[in-house]
């Protein structure tokens, strides 16, 4: 309403002022004509500044000057600032506001020299009442308040947001450099220094082990202290801390683990199932199981793997004896190794079952594994290693007491009150007796996420991070919060962006340039890895014709049975093929010595699963060199990408120009021609 009020005064002024212009200018020609007529030329004086005309007028031009600066003043009014949201003009308004708001008091009166500044609108309608020599007739507007200045508030850096509420065990984790290592040497007692026995420090040695790496040296003691009572199978009235590491790929986590849960449980007498691993791949718990069994040779511990590759039934026979019905569970195996999937089936359905014994969790890649439920795993796994509360207790049922045990059962120690026709009685001297399992978490690229972290309720937990950044605690701490992972120092990144119409021609260009060979090409998904294998085996064929030796490349992915995959992965660990072409099915953790390039064929999405697959090179100190592929629309994503992780100075730019891609260009122009006859005849086959 105000604003059209004003702006119709304002016209109204306008017109009057514009009516009156012409009326003066129309009297002064007169004027000017007669006085030429009369022969006396004179007039107003240059140099004066006095805005009135002799005859009393004001000066039309210091009178336009003023309207246009009433205009100003009009189209400054808050008012219409409010609705444009433009606060540099607001900033000006104030600004000379303020200016006004110190004047020179000392000629006003007391009434004049009010504190309050009047309202650039009320001023504004004052001066318009002024020009239009009489007043509005509605009253002015005088006390709209200005809004006040915007301020920009605190805008905390990413680094401090990174730190809030940041688990209190996290902001104390143990920062170790990743250069650090120890020898394997024995002490007079025949013990390593970090604890390990003779007898694995000699089978190590066999495996060409000489060394404990950083995340092993740093381990070991808090595992296997010098107090040997806390190396103890049971430890229900202190029952160990739980521990969270992260480090690099290819840094030793699985031997970290491996060595102290078979000196741990090589004390045992009877055979319980006292440590569990958790890995996401069935590839990675065959790893796993082969690294325990190479350490473990000797120490008659008994290990055993279920993925679901085998029948169910095959895979009870081989976990428990189901012929007794025992509360303490039985168990033929001492550690077991496991996707969650079967664990799950196997805590759902096999008698005797139990986890009740365990000392070790071990849940290895354990971002991957947490981010996903598979039947709300954790919490089943979590439930079935703590004793029943009281109320638990007392509500299970019981059979009639008895003065003998029926029959020998085993229940650990946290559990005895369950013992069937044994009455509990429970005093307030009774010391609470909790599980001895000790949970431990692994991964190059472990979360900071607390929901996650609270639901695997973990006990004290110790942090471990591996990283370079100078080893300081803060840049650690730090660096693991922002999710800003650290990469093997041996390996050396490039990017090279191409159309993506180039990828399959650039991939062959690397191949036969650069000379990258034994190599791990990943792909977005299953159905590229096929094609891509296919078009490269035609680009092969036609470019052999040119008496080159053929690159053999394979695919390797979910589409395959687990027996071809398997035989697959051998021969290119044998190295009878080349390159593996695959999708992210064998990104994380799987340990081939010989891979010395990674090829991103297509970008990867994120930083973890950037940071899993470079990383499937530059193993343990070895060198390695990551390739990403990048599409020209996706070089923006995947840059803004490393950079967020600090991590865009390590990632140098490969130029190839389309001369160097030329000489292939003839064999990919007959490969793909014949992929798209392979394709054309396969889709008329299936129309069939
Ligand atoms: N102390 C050591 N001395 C020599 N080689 C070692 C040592 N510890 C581990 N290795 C070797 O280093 C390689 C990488 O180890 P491992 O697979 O445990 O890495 P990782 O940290 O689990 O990697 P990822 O995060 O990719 O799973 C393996 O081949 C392993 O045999």
């Amino acid at each position: 309403m105000c604003r059209i009020y004003l702006r119709c005064q304002k016209t109204k002024a306008k017109e009057r002022y514009l009516k009156g212009k012409r009326e003066r200018k129309k009297q002064r020609k007169a004027a000017a004509r007669e006085s030429a007529v009369a022969g006396n030329v004179g007039g107003r004086d240059d140099g004066e500044e006095d805005e009135h005309d002799n005859n009393g007028e004001k000066d039309p031009f210091i009178e336009e000057e003023r309207a246009s600066q009433e205009e100003r003043e009009f189209e400054e009014c808050p008012l219409l600032l409010q609705e444009d949201g433009d606060f540099k003009r607001l900033r000006k308004r104030q600004k000379l506001d303020n200016e006004d708001a110190i004047p020179d008091h000392s000629h006003l009166t007391a009434a004049e020299s009010s504190p309050v500044p009047s309202s650039p609108i009320s001023n504004f309608s004052d001066s318009l009442a002024e020009t239009s020599g009489h007043r509005s007739p509605t009253p002015p507007l005088t006390s709209l308040p200005l809004f006040p200045l915007p301020s920009r508030p605190y805008v905390p850096e990413k680094s401090e947001l990174a730190l809030q509420g940041l688990d209190r065990a996290l902001a104390r984790a143990q920062v170790v450099d990743p250069l650090l290592s120890t020898p394997l040497s024995l002490d007079e007692d025949g013990d390593a220094d970090n604890g390990i026995s003779a007898k694995t420090v000699k089978r190590l040695r066999d495996l060409g082990i000489t060394e404990l790496f950083a995340v092993q040296t740093a381990l070991l003691p808090l595992f296997l202290p010098s107090d040997r009572l806390k190396r103890s199978l049971y430890l229900p009235y202190e029952p160990p801390n739980d521990i969270c590491v992260s480090a690099p790929t290819g840094s030793g986590k699985t031997l970290a683990y491996v060595l102290p849960i078979i000196e741990i449980l090589s004390s045992r007498v009877v055979t319980r199932l006292r440590a569990l691993v958790v890995l996401p791949t069935r590839d990675l718990v065959i790893q796993v199981r082969e690294t325990f069994e190479a350490i473990a040779k000797g120490r008659g511990l008994k290990i055993a793997s279920v993925t679901g590759q085998h029948s169910f039934s095959h895979e009870q026979a081989q976990l428990v004896d189901k012929t007794v019905n025992l509360q303490g569970g039985s168990s033929k195996v001492d550690i077991l190794i496991c996707t969650p999937g079967r664990l799950m089936d196997h805590l759902n359905g096999t008698p005797n079952f139990s986890l009740q014994h365990l000392r070790f969790l071990v849940i290895d890649e354990a971002d991957r594994l947490l981010a996903q439920s598979f039947q709300d795993w954790q919490t089943r796994v979590l439930a079935a290693t703590r004793p029943p509360t009281r109320v638990e207790a007392d509500a299970a049922p019981r059979e009639g007491i008895v003065t003998s045990i029926p029959y020998p059962d085993a229940l650990a120690p946290g559990f005895l009150h369950l013992l069937r026709g044994v009455p509990t009685v429970f005093t307030d001297l009774d010391e609470k007796r909790e599980s001895s399992c000790q949970k431990l978490l692994f991964s190059a690229t472990l979360m900071n996420d607390p929901g996650r972290i609270a639901a695997l309720e973990l006990r004290n937990p110790h942090y471990v991070v591996v990283k370079s950044s100078s080893g300081d605690q803060q840049s650690g701490v730090l660096g693991l919060a922002m999710e800003k992972f650290s990469i093997p120092t041996t390996l050396k990144e490039h990017m090279i962006v191409c159309n993506s119409s180039q990828k399959p021609l650039m991939l062959f260009h690397m191949v036969h340039t650069v000379g990258i060979t034994n190599a791990l090409v990943f792909t977005k998904s299953a159905e590229s890895t096929q094609r891509l294998v296919q078009l490269f085996e035609f680009f092969e064929i036609a470019l052999s014709t040119n008496n080159k030796k053929p690159v053999t490349g394979r695919a390797y992915s979910s589409d395959l049975s687990p027996s071809e995959r398997k035989s697959i992965l051998e021969k290119f660990k044998a190295q009878e093929i080349d390159m593996l072409v695959c999708s992210d099915l064998i990104s994380r953790g799987i340990d081939i010595k010989h891979v010395a390039h990674v090829v991103n064929y297509d970008a990867p999405v994120d930083m973890r699963k950037y940071v899993h697959r470079v990383g499937r090179t530059a193993r343990a100190g070895r060198w390695g060199d990551a390739w990403t592929l990048v599409e020209e629309q996706e070089a923006r994503y995947f840059k803004n990408m490393i950079k967020a992780a600090d991590h865009a100075a390590a990632v140098s730019k490969f130029r190839v120009t389309e001369q160097e891609l030329s000489p292939l260009m003839p064999f990919y122009q007959v490969a793909l021609a014949q992929l798209k006859d392979a394709y054309a005849y396969t889709s008329a086959r299936k129309v069939k």
